[in-house]
């Protein structure tokens, strides 16, 4: 038996997936100790997914596209219990990647009942409720006695929290809480898993004492019977109906009529009401976005990772897929071999790396914060929260795009249900709107990026921080790349940093200007946003660059160092094709160089061109946890693409009941007024 690099080859696949895969040159297994940043959790994944494969009772029962919403929801419940109940012959306990990965082959990316109890409702909890409140309910939320979510977005105010709507005011007397909607634009719509799976929620209302309002706060409040489930007096609840994608999370809205909840319902870990209404401020006025935070840090893996599906589906499908000729004496071509298909391609496979690089960072960063916050230090939160703005929203834009570009690279295939990629598409493209929409999110950042810009124009570069200290620097007068005899990626990362200190300075002075001539700041703010994005996107795409360029300085194995080099040069090559109008303008870079960027972008398309489907397999999704005809291991299209057709409902009979009803009377009626 030959021992090939990739390690998703078996015996009877089809051929052409075959040959790709023996062309890679680096074990597949290794690369995937670098995507899921330990050999040890790479290691873990297979091995679950292979417990998983054994067991039936954890595979779908029908391809999700054949299910009623209905259908898929008792489905994920089904199976939700049943990896509840043996959550620990699966997976280590409370290791949150593991059990993400198990979701994510069990349950699917359309959510499932608990889906907001695990991302939001247990985090904030953790983060912000004291260790008396822990006692009495994280325990309980941790086994999943009480179903929680995290409610905070209301029909008329998502972003602008400041002006939600339920409040939560002070009763002394009663030492209570009394929560209100005061009007239909007041209720909370959105929230994941409200409508009809969870019994308690953290809800965010704006909290009154004595007459005063201390803004946005965070309670826990009981919502059903934990007995019966049946909504409890006072509260109006239900689900929001069906969405994009993610239908199997039942998205809800919740009123509440002068509801009332003790005064230590509050959660108190930073923040405290004494019994006689007294406030007690936080160390950091923002410390109860804590589990927005947590999911903004932890999206751009998930993010990277449904980019991935869809890039391994069209990549693996493009290899068996044969259609036309590039030389027209030669038999026809995998689409792959088209450059263009590579071009539509290989660029998103380095996105998709780059992403979950600076994912992996993110994570680390945030668990700094998490552990310096619990221990009242708050120095890096506004670092965190400017990063996790900007990467959450810079991400899932290019999430969304890389996947409808592969959809679109897997022809009319792609336009089918077969292939999962609405899904996929519909799923992350939510990563664009949820966790603050993006513009919103960027211009968070653009805010940090404004003051360090007024750092650095008042000669105070010495105090920006470690990710913005490339704004004090000076540029070269031009480009390097391709003028000294090895154009490496520092000459790279010098052109983008060039690119992204250019834009922020031009950005902040467009806005300090306007503010000198009179404007007030929001509306010379207002003025500025669009540059301002502009510059918070750049500084972004710089940020996921030094990522890419620090991961591939720490691998040690050579030969994936030579792959992640190869992905690293397409990355920064594509990356500074598309934003050249930036590089040119000042003519930082010229058009010349612009040429030698073009025909580096060339030479690595072909250069990646072996490699591509070990690339994909690199990430080690299995069938189910795909659930893709055209992104099978196998290869085995056509045939499961027939049946797969075969399977659908409409094919269970062969005369409809609305033909019946309707086209049989019509084509008779129309044949007798002939006669
Ligand atoms: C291993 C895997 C484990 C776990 C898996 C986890 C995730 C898996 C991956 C994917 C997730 C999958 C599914 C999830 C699906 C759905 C979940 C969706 C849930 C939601 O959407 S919840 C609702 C989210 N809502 C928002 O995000 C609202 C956006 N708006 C805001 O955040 C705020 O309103 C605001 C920041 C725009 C403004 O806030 P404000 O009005 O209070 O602020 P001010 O204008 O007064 O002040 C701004 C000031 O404050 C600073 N600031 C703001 N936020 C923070 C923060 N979090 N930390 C630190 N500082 C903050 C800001 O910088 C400004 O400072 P300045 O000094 O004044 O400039
Ligand atoms: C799939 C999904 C799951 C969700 N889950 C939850 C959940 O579990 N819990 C929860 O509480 N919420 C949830 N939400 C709600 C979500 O967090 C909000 O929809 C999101 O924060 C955006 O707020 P909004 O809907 O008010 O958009 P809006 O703010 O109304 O945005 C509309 C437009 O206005 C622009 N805009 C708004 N304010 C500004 C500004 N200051 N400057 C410039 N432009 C601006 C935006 O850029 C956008 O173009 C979910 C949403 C989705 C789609």
């Amino acid at each position: 038996m030959v021992h090939h690099q990739n390690k998703a080859i078996r015996e009877g696949d089809n051929p052409d997936l075959t040959a790709e895969r023996v062309t890679g040159t680096f074990d597949t297994h290794s690369m995937a100790a670098q995507i899921y940043n330990s050999e040890a959790h790479a290691r873990r994944r297979r091995e679950i997914t292979e417990i998983i494969a054994k067991r039936p009772e954890l595979h779908d029962t029908k391809p999700f596209p054949f299910m009623t919403r209905e259908e898929k929801i008792l489905e994920s419940s089904r199976k939700l219990t049943l990896i509840t109940k043996h959550m620990n012959e699966i997976i280590e306990p409370n290791n949150s990647n593991e059990m993400f990965h198990l979701n994510n082959e069990v349950l699917g990316i359309e959510g499932h009942p608990m889906a907001l109890h695990g991302i939001m409702f247990i985090p904030a909890l953790t983060a912000q409720a004291s260790e008396e409140q822990q006692k009495k309910w994280l325990t309980r939320a941790i086994n999943r006695e009480i179903v929680g979510t995290y409610a905070q977005t209301e029909l008329g105010h998502g972003t602008n929290l400041q002006n939600l709507e339920t409040t939560a005011t002070y009763d002394v007397a009663t030492q209570e809480f009394v929560l209100h909607t005061p009007t239909i634009t007041g209720l909370k719509w959105w929230p994941g898993n409200l409508g009809k799976s969870s019994n308690y929620a953290v809800v965010v209302a704006l909290m009154f004492i004595k007459g005063k309002n201390y803004g946005p706060h965070t309670f826990m409040v009981p919502l059903r019977d934990e007995k019966t489930h049946q909504p409890l007096k006072g509260i109006t609840i239900g689900d929001i109906g069906p969405k994009i994608a993610y239908n199997v999370t039942d998205n809800g809205f919740l009123g509440f009529d002068h509801y009332r909840i003790p005064r230590t319902n509050l959660l108190m870990r930073h923040t405290r009401v004494e019994p006689d209404g007294t406030y007690v401020k936080p160390p950091h006025a923002k410390i109860n976005y804590s589990a927005m935070v947590h999911v903004r840090s932890h999206m751009i893996t998930g993010q990277a990772i449904m980019l991935s599906y869809a890039l391994t589906i069209a990549t693996r499908y493009s290899s068996v897929r044969r259609q036309g000729q590039i030389d027209t004496t030669q038999p026809e071509v995998k689409v792959l071999e088209y450059q263009t298909q590579q071009h539509r391609l290989f660029p998103y496979i380095a996105r998709a790396y780059a992403f979950v690089f600076a994912g992996a960072e993110t994570v680390k960063l945030y668990e700094r914060v998490l552990e310096e916050v619990a221990t009242g230090n708050v120095s890096l939160m506004a670092d965190l929260h400017a990063l996790t703005s900007g990467l959450k929203s810079v991400v899932s834009h290019y999430t969304a795009q890389g996947i409808e570009q592969a959809r679109m690279a897997c022809g009319g295939h792609g336009y089918s249900q077969a292939s999962y990629m609405s899904e996929i598409f519909g799923v992350a493209v939510g990563g664009c709107t949820y966790e603050g929409e993006n513009m919103v999110m960027l211009l968070q950042l653009a805010r940090y990026l404004v003051k360090s810009a007024s750092l650095v124009k008042t000669g105070q570069s010495s105090k920006l921080g470690p990710l913005v200290a490339y704004l004090g620097a000076k540029s070269d007068s031009t480009s390097l790349i391709d003028r000294t005899p090895t154009t490496g990626f520092a000459e790279y990362v010098k052109t983008f940093q060039h690119i992204a200190r250019r834009q922020t300075l031009k950005a902040a002075d467009k806005f300090f200007g306007l503010m000198e001539k009179g404007e007030k700041r929001p509306i010379a703010w207002n003025k500025s946003s669009v540059e301002l994005n502009r510059a918070s996107r750049l500084h972004t795409r710089l940020y996921i660059v030094e990522a890419f360029v620090r991961r591939v300085e720490e691998v040690a194995d050579p030969r994936l160092k030579e792959v992640l080099t190869d992905l690293l040069h397409l990355h920064v090559n594509y990356e500074l094709l598309d934003m050249s109008t930036y590089a040119l303008e000042d003519g930082f870079v010229s058009s010349s160089q612009l040429d030698y960027v073009r025909d580096q972008l060339y030479f690595y398309l072909a250069k990646i061109r072996p490699n591509a489907v070990s690339l994909v397999d690199s990430w080690e999704f299995s069938d189910q946890e795909l659930r893709s005809v055209l992104g099978r291991r196998d290869g085995h299209v056509y045939e499961n693409l027939f049946a797969w057709a075969k399977a659908s409902p409409l094919n269970k009979t062969d005369v409809l009941p609305s033909v019946d009803k309707y086209l049989k009377p019509l084509m008779e009626s129309a044949r007798a007024s002939k006669l």
